[in-house]
């Protein structure tokens, strides 16, 4: 289904009462996240680089920090890179100091928005409700948000992964728009550490979340995308997106390379 060259959208509909429709294929998406890290020079040279490469077959968002979210959106006018926002408060407005609403994130050109990464959770506590109501005020606001699910190391070591991730989906699947989200699994052990999970682990765990979803609803979870994130590089890119339940990439530190992160998209465009 991932790779198919038709979707639902572009077959005639099939008439026979008893048969289902064909699910629209998922979105396949690399997203470029820069944490705090990048300046106005970084800007201008990634959209310069990317501008050309992006095809309607696979998205390529720019997830800057806030402040260069304008100078992207000025530099961006008229192609087809999307942005994204790293954060987003849950609430729609209100004495909130420092945070800012999925709406005005709306209004300024974000089509995405980042939530639960492992860096809120760790240094900003928030947990897996905040992560959700965050995730359902962006689709409120018309907003894809890209929630974060991992599990530490230490979770890991004890076995715990597919716990994590099953109690990270529960709070999920509880708010009304879940079958909208982009779901990114990042190992928090893999982040940042040069060391990514291999193709079959990742694949091992986008398939546990997809049967988790389908607990839910077998035909969304079918059509969630589910990108993965934590070292992800031009190098390792091509082999996790062979794997059938792998739809893209959450790239942190080889997206402030645009040379490297091109080449990532082009590996998503080749898979
Ligand atoms: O956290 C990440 C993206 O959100 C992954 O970061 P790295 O690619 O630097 O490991």
């Amino acid at each position: 289904m991932k790779k198919g060259p038709l979707s639902a959208f572009t077959r005639s509909p099939n008439k026979a009462a008893n048969v289902l429709p064909i699910p629209p294929a998922r979105q396949r998406l690399v997203i470029g996240n820069w944490k705090m890290h990048g300046d106005l020079d970084l800007c201008l040279e990634t959209v310069s680089v990317l501008a050309d490469v992006v095809t309607p077959q696979v998205g390529l968002v720019l997830c800057p920090p806030a402040p260069y979210l304008g100078e992207i959106r000025r530099l961006a006018q008229g192609t087809r890179l999307d942005m994204s926002a790293q954060n987003v408060a849950e609430l729609s407005g209100g004495e909130r100091t420092g945070e800012w609403s999925a709406r005005m994130l709306a209004e300024v050109g974000c089509r995405y928005a980042i939530v639960g990464h492992s860096e809120r959770r760790r240094h900003h506590l928030e947990c897996d409700q905040l992560t959700a109501a965050k995730a359902q005020a962006c689709l409120n606001a018309g907003i894809t948000p890209v929630v974060c699910i991992g599990e530490s190391q230490l979770e890991r070591d004890n076995l715990l992964t597919e716990h994590i991730l099953g109690r990270q989906l529960r709070h999920l699947v509880q708010i009304p728009g879940w079958r909208e989200v982009v779901v990114a699994y990042e190992p928090v052990w893999a982040i940042g550490t040069g060391h990514a999970a291999t193709p079959d682990e990742a694949q091992a765990a986008h398939a546990f979340i997809r049967a988790c979803l389908a607990q839910t609803d077998p035909v969304a979870a079918a059509q969630i995308s589910v990108l993965y994130g934590g070292s992800v590089n031009e190098h390792n890119a091509a082999a996790l997106f062979a794997m059938p339940d792998v739809d893209g990439a959450l790239v942190g530190r080889a997206s402030l390379s645009p040379q490297a992160l091109s080449r990532i998209y082009t590996a998503a465009l080749r898979s």
